[in-house]
């Protein structure tokens, strides 16, 4: 492959590989230990055959709770906001059943919709003919969104009156036992972008603490960097929103170095003469940086697996151009937040490496939606409730169409779980119980699991046969060769 077309890559290449390094056994252990120790689970991580793994520090049940994992950084698929208001931090559905409804319905008569083209999918709205997206089929982490939806004929035949549809956003639109249902209510960004919305003054402030201040593009930010950050967002929704979550990842260890580099010079008051001492200022950097060191990464274009209708031969083009939509991303993001005291972040190199750390653990975000649950519950009604509950939700229900259960989806980092190795006959699974309204990863146990056996997950649909379970797995880089998969190998 070419040099890289970004001069930070060469500039830094120190610094990059001191970043891009494992982490030593040492800070590895203190790391996990003490997020184990925070969430109390029956777990520990240490090297195995495979890197790193997760083992049972304890006898688990079946079906018994593993581990909870708090995501280290994750975002809703664009492709999902029509579908699902929730809490930008935590991930939980906020407002009403009632917004949720009226709200989705609204966007869908406006002509938002989901379009699906080259495994991406992306925003638009329905008049723009020519909607314009990248052309590479790309694989991305993102491209198993389940938001098909009724198509829009039917949603047109069972059109709701805008009026009926504002009533129901702003409640003046009460549905029968909705009050069953309650969310958190909605609080807006204070930065004023009217883009991302909270469950509370809680997350609203963690969320703008850990990530958001930096990618704010409301009225609190400068002009010229608003307008560099709406040029990323557009260039990330319209070819690939992994984009989002690798400068989430960049904006959170700018401010966690920021964070870091103020308590110093608050303890040391001598720190002021070193100051401008690059080295003290990057070791604050590499500690900044520590929990995404952790995660396994590669660079995205070369651990991406090649498309089916990509030719063998075409292979380097198409890594090619991955690589400069990832660079065409990366200067865009540089022209927004660029930090010359965190340059190397902004490096070809480390933002390759995000990205293909989010490729390789493609850990989905699900939040189950509480508008399926209102309509089972409708549904469950004694007959005689049903029948006028029916009269006066039915029409929403049809003009939702098939699509009327959509969850909350997205791609997240969890520390813990991006830390199970894979197996075709695993004892655990990600699960969300009837509990778990949030946005946390949820691991149970699926047979009982001895202390110091090793926790594994399946990565894939585990019921498919071998040669399509291997065909997958070639995403993250491997071939199976668990007991199962050593049985069932031909000769
Ligand atoms: C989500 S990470 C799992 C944690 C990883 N072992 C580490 O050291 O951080 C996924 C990567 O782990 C390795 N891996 C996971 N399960 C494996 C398996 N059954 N056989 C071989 N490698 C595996 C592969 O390199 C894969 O891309």
């Amino acid at each position: 492959m070419e040099k890289s077309p970004c001069s930070l890559d060469v500039e830094f290449a120190d610094r990059i590989a001191a970043l891009l390094a494992p982490p030593s056994p040492e800070s590895k252990k203190e790391y996990f230990d003490d997020i184990i120790r925070r969430q109390n689970h029956g777990i520990k991580v240490k090297d195995g055959k495979y890197g790193k793994g997760v083992y049972a520090n304890v006898d688990f049940r079946e079906e018994e709770l593993i581990l909870k994992d708090q995501m280290l950084v994750a975002s809703q698929h664009i492709s999902n906001k029509v579908d699902c208001l929730v809490c930008s931090y935590c991930f939980r559905f906020i407002g009403s059943v009632e917004l949720q409804i009226g709200r989705k319905l609204y966007l869908q008569a406006l002509g938002l919709s989901v379009k699906h083209e080259c495994g991406i999918e992306t925003l638009a709205n329905d008049s723009e003919d020519d909607f314009q997206t990248d052309s590479m089929d790309v694989e991305s982490s993102n491209q198993n969104h389940n938001s098909e939806g009724s198509s829009s004929s039917s949603r047109k035949e069972n059109a709701i009156p805008e009026g009926v549809l504002a009533s129901l956003m702003n409640r003046n639109l009460i549905l029968p036992y909705s009050d069953q249902f309650s969310l958190p209510p909605v609080f807006s960004c204070n930065g004023g972008c009217g883009e991302e919305h909270y469950c509370s003054e809680l997350c609203a402030e963690a969320d703008w603490e850990s990530f958001h201040s930096l990618l704010c593009t409301g009225n609190k930010s400068d002009p010229s960097q608003r307008e560099a950050l709406v040029k990323f967002m557009e260039h990330a929704n319209k070819t690939n929103d992994i984009f989002i979550l690798a400068a989430k990842v960049i904006s959170s260890t700018i401010l966690r170095y920021k964070r870091l580099k103020e308590s110093h010079l608050r303890r040391e008051v001598q720190y002021a003469a070193v100051n401008g001492n690059c080295a003290s200022c990057f070791s604050l950097l590499l500690e900044a940086w520590k929990p995404v060191s952790m995660g396994f990464k590669k660079r995205w274009w070369e651990c991406v697996a090649l498309p089916d209708d990509v030719d063998l031969g075409d292979e380097v083009s198409f890594r090619m151009e991955i690589r400069d939509l990832a660079h065409k991303s990366l200067q865009l993001l540089k022209e927004a937040i660029f930090v010359q005291e965190c340059a190397p972040l902004f490096s070809l190199d480390v933002y390759g490496h995000i990205i293909g750390m989010f490729e390789l653990n493609n850990l989905d975000l699900v939040v189950a939606s509480p508008v399926e649950d209102y309509f089972i519950y409708i549904d469950d009604l004694p007959s005689s409730l049903k029948t006028e509950a029916e009269r006066l939700t039915r029409p929403f229900l049809d003009a939702l169409g098939d699509d009327y259960s959509v969850c909350c989806e997205g791609s997240a980092f969890f520390p813990l779980q991006s830390c199970m190795n894979h197996s075709c006959c695993p004892n655990a699974k990600a699960f969300k119980r009837e509990e778990d309204k949030d946005g946390q990863a949820t691991i149970i146990a699926l047979r009982p699991i001895a202390k110091g056996e090793e926790v594994t997950i399946s990565y894939i649909d585990e019921e498919l046969p071998y040669e399509e379970r291997q065909a997958l797995l070639v995403d993250y880089g491997f071939e199976c060769r668990c007991p199962r998969c050593l049985e069932e190998e031909g000769p």
